[in-house]
């Protein structure tokens, strides 16, 4: 099956401290990828070189085929991606900012997408509404909205459900699963093991930017395992 992300040696240095080192991943079309690992691990920074918001130090990235140190905005123009902000401007109102987001993007009818995720994510009421004033949730949803609204093929999010209650975590989840049932591909960092388990087709698992494992959820729960099994197993040694 045809590799939507490929690295080889991935690596990331911040003056003497490697956060990401040497790290050879595929990522197949169709999967609901987690990676996963302990604070400090190398997620944020893998997702960052990824998503090209950061050039990495050593070894190479490709996403759908481009070169994430060359066309780190070619990349951003296909993948949905919440940026490192992780924040809506302050001035703009939810909807002013999807519309923003739409002429970046040109999106064609931006009103009907944004209709369809305000009622999706339950977040109508706020439309109007200035973002410095919306709860820490309410800017997750927005922050999602403007991820997927454009439909892209590939989205990678930086633990998009930890602001969510229950509820609302259910309906995204049902949501990534269908996004990737449909042959989208979407790359999640997450802590929720639990939840990994549940929807993740596969998951890599990295230490101190080591990665040290990587496989599908079949083979993790071979011989019944748990996926928190066999993380603590490889993180506590
Ligand atoms: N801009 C930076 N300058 C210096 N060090 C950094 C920078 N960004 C990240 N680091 C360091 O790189 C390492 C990996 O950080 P990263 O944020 O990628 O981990 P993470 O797995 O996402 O952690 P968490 O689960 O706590 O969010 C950490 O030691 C962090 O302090």
């Amino acid at each position: 099956m045809e590799n939507i992300i490929k690295t080889e040696s991935l690596t990331k240095k911040f003056g003497d401290l490697i956060a990401v080192n040497a790290v050879t991943l595929n990522v197949r079309k169709g999967s609901l990828f987690g990676l996963l690992g302990p604070n400090g691990s190398g997620k944020t920074t893998m997702i960052k070189m990824l998503t090209g918001q950061i050039v990495p130090s050593s070894g190479n990235a490709h996403v759908f085929g481009l070169d994430v140190a060359t066309d780190p905005v070619g990349i951003r123009t296909l993948v949905g991606i919440i940026p490192e902000q992780e924040s809506p401007p302050s001035f703009l109102t939810a909807m002013e900012y999807l519309e923003f987001i739409g002429d970046i993007r040109k999106i064609p009818d931006l009103e009907q997408k944004a209709d369809w995720w305000f009622d999706f994510l339950e977040y109508e009421d706020k439309r109007n509404v200035l973002c410095k004033d919306l709860s820490r949730g309410t800017r997750q949803k927005l922050m999602l909205t403007q991820a997927f609204i454009h439909n892209p093929e590939l989205a990678l999010i930086d633990e998009p459900l930890i602001n969510f209650d229950p509820i609302m975590q259910d309906k995204v989840k049902a949501f990534f699963v269908s996004y990737t049932k449909q042959g989208n591909t979407l790359f999640i960092s997450t802590h929720l093991l639990e939840t990994a388990e549940e929807i993740c087709s596969e998951v890599a698992i990295l230490h101190v930017g080591n990665l040290l494992y990587t496989g599908t959820m079949e083979s993790v729960r071979e011989g019944n395992r748990h996926l928190s099994d066999l993380f603590l197993s490889l993180v506590r040694t």
